[in-house]
């Protein structure tokens, strides 16, 4: 059986490695997890997790056939060269925004197999949507680990590299903008006099209940036409929305995400 090491043990991270962790059939002999900032927290993450805590990553390469990065962006080039002279024939794979595969082979040997995958939070819960591509080297078991991995965090689709770049925001970054849209519904709604507790209330369930909608009948359309009487208030709300340009701020804020991702900035 395989082992993977995590160099960066944060929110994706541990959402990633609690996921494989929880599968009914083991996937991993070992997952060594590692960070470069505290120690106190991969401890923790031992206590809570059947993870080994390492000090110095550089230690278990030898022993793992995949190794996921799961820091920020802008310091993987140099996780890259650290790993270089250490390369057998793992898989090298990363989460990180604007790193695609390309960028990994550009950093490490000749040959390296090497992937990406973009997932989003609800992987903590086996319900990722997550992209991912591999680079030019990969062989048929490190796309079975790989695709393993994509199964245990929830739903996944394989795209090529400037696709993933276009759609970082879309299922990276969204769920952001989903639970800002709670927020701002939550203050419209606490703003009529009503408390912050029975303000979440109402609109978590209303959520739930038009994604479970959403879910079951995969018509979008349909479902915003079944709420909107012909006439009636609904279409004023959404025309309101229209008159403030709803499509061209999404638009933008897929826009900023892109860009700060491709430019590596974080
Ligand atoms: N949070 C999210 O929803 C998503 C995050 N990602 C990507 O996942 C990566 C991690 O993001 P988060 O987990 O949100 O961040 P985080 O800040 O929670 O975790 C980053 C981890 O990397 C470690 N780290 C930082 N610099 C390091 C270095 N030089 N060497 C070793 N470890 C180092 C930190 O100690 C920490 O454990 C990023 O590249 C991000 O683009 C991708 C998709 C979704
Ligand atoms: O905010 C970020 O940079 C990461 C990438 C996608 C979601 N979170």
């Amino acid at each position: 059986m395989s082992n993977i090491l995590f160099i960066g043990a944060g929110r994706m991270a541990e959402a990633m490695f609690s996921r494989l962790l929880a599968q009914p059939k083991r996937l991993f002999k070992t997952i060594y997890i590692s960070n470069n900032t505290s120690k106190t927290h991969l401890a923790h993450l031992a206590e809570r997790y059947d993870v080994q805590p390492v000090t110095n990553w550089t230690d278990v390469v030898d022993d793992v056939d995949a190794i996921i990065l799961a820091t920020p962006p802008s310091t993987q080039p140099e996780q890259l060269r650290t790993l270089s002279p250490l390369i057998r024939n793992q898989i090298i794979i990363t989460i990180a925004a604007g790193i695609g595969p390309s960028i990994l082979e550009n950093h490490l040997p000749e040959g390296t197999a090497t992937a990406w995958i973009m997932p989003n939070t609800a992987a903590e819960i086996g319900a990722s949507m997550s992209l991912y591509t591999f680079g030019k080297h990969v062989n048929a078991s490190q796309k079975t680990l790989t695709e393993n991995i994509l199964a245990a965090i929830g739903t996944y689709e394989e795209l090529p590299e400037e696709a993933i770049h276009n759609l970082t925001a879309l299922t990276g970054s969204a769920p952001a903008f989903v639970y800002e849209f709670v927020l701002q519904l939550e203050n419209a709604a606490t703003s009529y006099g009503i408390s912050p507790t029975q303000a979440r209330k109402l609109v978590v369930a209303m959520l739930h209940g038009s994604a479970s909608l959403l879910a079951k009948t995969n018509d979008p359309v349909a479902l915003r036409d079944a709420v909107t009487t012909p006439g009636g208030a609904t279409a004023a709300g959404l025309q309101s929305l229209a008159d403030h340009q709803f499509g061209d701020m999404l638009t933008k804020a897929i826009e900023a995400v892109n860009a700060h991702a491709k430019a590596r900035k974080n």
